[in-house]
């Protein structure tokens, strides 16, 4: 895939001893959406954080939108601005409103001023659904408006990329769906390029290209989600997939 917005090639990472990534092979389109599943442990997060150079691999290459990733210290500050990251639990500012939550990274890392940071701000919560909650803080907002806000948050960088890591597993179960539905919306509607690490299997057929297996620290089956789900080819994916799904 010669115009890859995303490659891994060999990757390789250790925790000490520990082998973490193990020859991560992996091509990303640019517009691809890509849900990443496997036990716990298995490397997942380590290898979407790799992708923003919050985590460093130790071997092997990581190119992001044609740069490949290194120690560069305003190569970091870009690839944080192109490649946005929705966590698990929201890393909102808890002494900050919504609205300051938003406008913060376009006044102070794109120089916006604040009224066009304002305005990028309030046309991102409508566009989460929750454009009434500007001014509250995040303590006021229930766990599902609060990653709603954080999903905003990286929107309003205008990021090529977005990586969700597990959005939705530190939310009660009745917030999961609203999450999910804005999160469906972006996929449809804005063509960015979406990671996902998520064991929410509706979300991975509604909206993913691919759907990625990693075991161990490394993959071992992607395809469709039809082909996926319906057909795993891995004993290891089999067994997972039987755990998850019933
Ligand atoms: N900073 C760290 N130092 C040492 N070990 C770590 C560190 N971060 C993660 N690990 C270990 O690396 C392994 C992979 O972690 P990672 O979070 O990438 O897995 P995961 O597949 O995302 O798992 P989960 O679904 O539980 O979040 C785990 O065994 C974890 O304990």
């Amino acid at each position: 895939m010669s115009d890859a917005i995303i490659r891994l090639q060999d990757v390789n990472k250790w925790y000490g001893q520990f082998h973490v990534l193990r020859h991560v092979n992996l091509e990303v389109a640019p517009g691809e959406r890509i849900v990443i599943c496997g036990p716990s442990g298995s490397g997942k997060s380590t290898m979407i954080r790799c992708i923003n150079r919050l985590e460093e691999h130790q071997q092997g290459q990581i190119i992001v939108d044609g740069t490949e990733l290194t120690n560069d210290l305003k190569q970091i500050e870009t690839i944080r601005k192109d490649v946005g990251m929705v966590f698990q639990h929201f890393n909102l500012f808890p002494h900050l409103t919504v609205l300051q939550n938003l406008t913060l990274g376009p006044m102070w890392v794109l120089k916006k001023s604040r009224a066009e940071a304002e305005a990028t701000a309030m046309k991102y919560l409508e566009r989460v659904r929750i454009p009434d909650q500007a001014n509250k803080f995040p303590g006021q907002l229930s766990g599902g408006q609060q990653q709603r806000v954080a999903i905003a948050r990286s929107l309003c960088m205008h990021p090529k990329i977005m990586l969700f890591d597990e959005p939705t597993s530190a939310l009660d179960p009745e917030m999961v769906k609203e999450v999910l539905d804005v999160m469906v919306t972006l996929a449809e509607e804005s063509g960015m390029t979406m990671l996902c690490v998520t064991h929410e299997m509706g979300f991975a057929r509604k909206v993913a290209d691919r759907v990625i297996f990693m075991d161990r620290g490394e993959i071992i089956e992607q395809n469709t989600p039809d082909a996926f789900f319906d057909s795993p080819q891995n004993e290891r994916t089999k067994l997972f997939l039987s755990q998850i799904l019933h």
